[in-house]
């Protein structure tokens, strides 16, 4: 039986965390489940240990302030290997992913997957509760890296995915550098430049009725810049 890690990075989600691990738990009852919580200032992280305290499938990894999703995982994902998981899941922690997928990821892992995307651009995904602009970000970054870095998936930046050990062991987790939603396209940019199998499943992404999207700014600049540092780098050999 593989071992199955689940990891969602959380900043300030009081109001979804509970349910989505509740559900989490009734979809996958044999994964472990790992909160990243960044020092949530509306007690996300009290909550996550509360529901830890009940259930050993769950734990709580404290950090002292927002560090960004990409070193929540990665910091998730290196304790994970350490301790012997075989596959990883991101989940965000929202609701937006929903559980109801989970059986068409591991179906793809157990087919010999190294990299599951829940694709919202391949027939069958979408999203849903949108407006216009974040649907031309999404759209137009994904169209925009595939097209620098010259690959065919179709939902470059999604943030349900999972991996095998053998994924994350070839991407080297200690040279990703990618901290925003950027974080997506380099690490399955790198898996691909080694050789890695990646999978889209469809998904129907559902933006989330309760808190806010930590979107920002800045975020999206770092992408713009991350693709031409990633195709550079790949250029010159180093990736
Ligand atoms: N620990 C931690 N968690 C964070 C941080 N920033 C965001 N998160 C958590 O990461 C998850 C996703 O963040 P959101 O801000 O809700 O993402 P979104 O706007 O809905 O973006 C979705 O679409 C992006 C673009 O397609 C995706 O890249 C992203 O992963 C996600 O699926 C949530 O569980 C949120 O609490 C952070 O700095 N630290």
């Amino acid at each position: 039986m593989k071992r199955t890690l689940i990891v969602t990075p959380t900043y300030n989600e009081k109001d979804n965390l509970p349910r989505f691990i509740e559900s989490v738990r009734a979809a996958a009852p044999e994964a472990d489940i790992l909160v990243v919580d960044d020092n949530s200032p509306d007690g996300t992280g009290d909550i996550a240990d509360a529901i830890a305290a009940k259930d050993s499938h769950v734990r709580v990894l404290h950090r002292a302030g927002k560090l960004g999703l990409g070193t929540a995982y990665i910091q998730a994902f290196l304790k994970g290997m350490a301790e012997g998981y075989d596959q990883f899941f991101e989940m965000d922690a929202d609701l937006s992913h929903d559980v109801k997928y989970l059986p068409s990821f591991f179906q793809a892992l157990d087919e010999g997957a190294d990299i599951v995307i829940g694709s919202r651009n391949i027939p069958g995904g979408q999203v849903e509760g949108w407006g216009v602009g974040r649907h031309v970000i999404s759209k137009g970054g994904s169209l925009y890296s595939r097209t620098i870095l010259g690959l065919g998936v179709k939902d470059l930046t999604s943030g349900y995915k999972a991996f095998s050990r053998r994924a994350l062991e070839a991407i080297q987790l200690g040279s990703v550098h990618s901290n925003g939603y950027s974080f997506q396209i380099e690490m399955t940019f790198r898996a691909i430049r080694r050789g890695m199998k990646v999978t889209e499943v469809p998904i129907v992404f559902v933006d989330r009725t309760l808190g806010a999207s930590k979107m920002s700014r800045k975020i999206f600049l770092e992408a713009v810049g991350v693709v031409w540092r990633l195709r550079y780098e790949a250029l010159t050999g180093k990736i």
